[in-house]
């Protein structure tokens, strides 16, 4: 079973609340969700493997730890998942950036793939795959399926809002993917959308409804 850590700091806690209020309007939500993923990316990034090294600072020599250079992708689930993207290099400078583009089909629920662009060498890289919105799951499950289909071994998942059903069927599907999540959600409504959750992530970060 995988791990789930769901966000307990109040920072996050906090902005989380404002990105849900429906009176947040399409700028400071694009905002919201920048700061959110930095402040989560601390948390989704804690466990990077460290190696030691000797430098020398202005009073002596000493023998300190840096991240070891394993190579790190971000990959955003289109469209949503690009607001995420800015907030997370922000922080891992070096990281390649992989596009999977998915919608959810609004009658069958299933998602359907328009594109996918990844870094030729993903499967020797730690992947952050990144979705505001974590719903049935289906949409995480077909991205994941599509990372291992080309190699990748080493992923894990962030998303702002998970369901709990979300989160069943991810861990389930994919047991070796950690997930981690800004805050997790009881319910779906009869459309698949999380309640009481932000609406749709897509449409509230480009203003397209
Ligand atoms: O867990 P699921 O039930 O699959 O739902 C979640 C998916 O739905 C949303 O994308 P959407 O289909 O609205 O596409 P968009 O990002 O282009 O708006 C969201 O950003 C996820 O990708
Ligand atoms: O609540 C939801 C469910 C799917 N996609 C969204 O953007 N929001
Ligand atoms: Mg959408």
């Amino acid at each position: 079973m995988s791990k789930l850590t769901v966000m307990d700091h109040p920072l996050i806690i906090h902005k989380v609340s404002m990105l849900r209020d429906k009176n947040t309007g399409a700028k400071e939500f694009r905002e919201l969700v920048n700061e959110i993923s930095v402040l989560m990316a601390y948390e989704a990034t804690r466990d990077l493997s460290m190696e030691e090294t000797e430098i020398e600072t202005p009073i002596a020599k000493m023998t300190t730890k840096i991240l070891s250079g394993k190579k790190l992708a971000i990959v955003p689930i289109l469209r949503a998942g690009l607001g995420m993207v800015d907030g997370l290099l922000s922080l891992i400078p070096v990281a390649k950036v992989g596009h999977i583009g998915l919608y959810r089909d609004p009658e069958t629920l299933q998602p359907v793939e328009y594109y996918c662009k990844l870094p030729s060498d993903i499967a020797e890289r730690e992947i952050i795959l990144v979705d505001p919105m974590l719903a049935t799951g289906g949409s995480a499950e077909a991205a994941i399926e599509f990372l291992k289909e080309r190699g990748a071994a080493n992923i894990r998942f962030m998303c702002l809002i998970a369901s709990r059903k979300g989160i069943e069927v991810l861990q389930k599907a994919h047991p070796d993917v950690d997930i981690y999540a800004g805050a997790v959600d009881e319910v779906l409504n009869d459309h698949a959308y999380i309640v009481p959750g932000l609406g749709d992530a897509g449409d509230r970060l480009f203003g397209t409804k």
